[in-house]
């Protein structure tokens, strides 16, 4: 059974639905990472579930109950909220046994589970540290010790990495990840960063204007955008409409291979930076100059301008075979990294 089920829930603000019809289950033991941009109703969400914001229409179920009348202290759940700051005024341990409040326990029992979740978040010893005297990756780790005191059924967290900068969100996600993988949590998370929700989830569902566009494994979903929004929000640029017939896809780069079994018509294509390839300019019909390179580890990504005004083309190449900003190349495309996405550009 789902642990948690989203059935037509529907939240309006006004004349606006914040959430419009979602529907949505975690498994128990499941880490579903929501994802979308900014104003998609991704905090909306969680805090229905969490009974913070009531639901207008549809069910959220807990363990198969109706959540309708339920407050949100009774819900059994653990938030870790972006505007959840921690209490300056009490130490780390003080702020994690406020997690603990609403159960009967004694002293001893509570420092006991104190001690426990410092030594499960990296932070053992840090009962008497002043908050002030944390650091930013410090501080989520005692906010993540609060948020699973009191042994949630569901831990939601919103943004959990989205203050610290980018080596330590990458370093505290792989944690985060075997953390929850050892205590077989229950994991709802919202975040705007792919990355990290890639890196996280067993599950991924990306939302827009507060709908579900696409719930999928993060390989599925970075395989197969549901569409060109999900396809251009994964940061995929090369995306255009193409016309399939017999012979391939008439796109505004010219004819490309299309994926073997595509239907005929008005498509949508999606090209991979690593199935646009360089060639030598002499040798291809499309031609493009470089306009921009960024460097990402092993391999650059290239923007390229092709002459003729077709629209701007992103490949990835080798460090070593870059070339450099302002050379003329000429481009070939991979059939491998074509895909044909189901919909039509908006
Ligand atoms: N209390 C509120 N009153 C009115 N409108 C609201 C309220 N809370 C959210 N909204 C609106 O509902 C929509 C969804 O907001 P929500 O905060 O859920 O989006 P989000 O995806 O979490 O965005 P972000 O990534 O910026 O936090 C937005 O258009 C927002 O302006």
């Amino acid at each position: 059974m789902s642990l948690l089920e989203l059935d037509g829930v529907r939240v309006r603000y006004g004349a606006r639905a914040a959430l419009d019809g979602v529907r949505l289950s975690v498994a128990e033991g499941e880490v579903v990472c929501v994802l979308g941009p900014s104003g998609s109703g991704k905090s909306t969400l969680l805090r229905a579930v969490a009974g913070l914001t009531p639901v207008d229409e549809g069910v959220v179920r807990l363990s198969g109950r109706d959540q309708r009348g339920v407050p949100a202290h009774r819900r059994g759940l653990g938030l870790m909220f972006q505007d959840h700051q921690l209490f300056p005024q009490r130490d780390v341990a003080g702020n994690i046994a406020f997690g603990l409040r609403t159960r009967r326990r004694s002293r001893r029992e509570a420092a006991g589970r104190v001690a426990e979740l410092l030594d499960l978040v990296g932070l053992p010893g840090a009962e008497r540290r002043a908050v002030a005297s944390l650091s930013g990756g410090e501080q989520q780790r005692v906010a993540l010790a609060r948020a699973l005191a009191p042994d949630p059924r569901l831990l939601m967290l919103d943004e959990p990495l989205g203050q610290l900068d980018r080596d330590l969100r990458e370093r505290l996600v792989v944690e985060l990840r075997q953390l929850f993988g050892r205590l077989g949590s229950t994991v709802l998370a919202v975040t705007h960063d792919q990355g990290e929700a890639f890196a996280l989830a067993d599950r991924v569902v990306v939302m827009r204007d507060g709908r579900v566009v696409q719930v999928g494994g993060p390989v599925e979903v970075w395989r197969r955008p549901a569409d060109a929004f999900v396809a251009r929000f994964l940061g995929f640029r090369n995306v255009a409409r193409a016309r399939v017939d017999a012979k391939g896809a008439r796109t505004p780069w010219g004819a490309l291979p299309a994926p073997a079994g595509t239907a005929p018509g008005e498509r949508t294509l999606l090209v991979r930076p690593s199935g646009v390839r360089l060639t030598p300019p002499e040798d291809a019909s499309l031609t493009a100059e470089v306009t921009a390179r960024t460097f990402r580890g092993d391999h650059v990504l290239l923007l390229l301008e092709p002459a003729g005004g077709a629209p701007p083309l992103e490949a990835s190449c080798p460090l070593r075979a870059a070339p450099g900003v302002g050379e003329r190349v000429g481009v070939r495309f991979e059939a491998e990294e074509i895909v044909v996405l189901p919909d039509q550009l908006p």
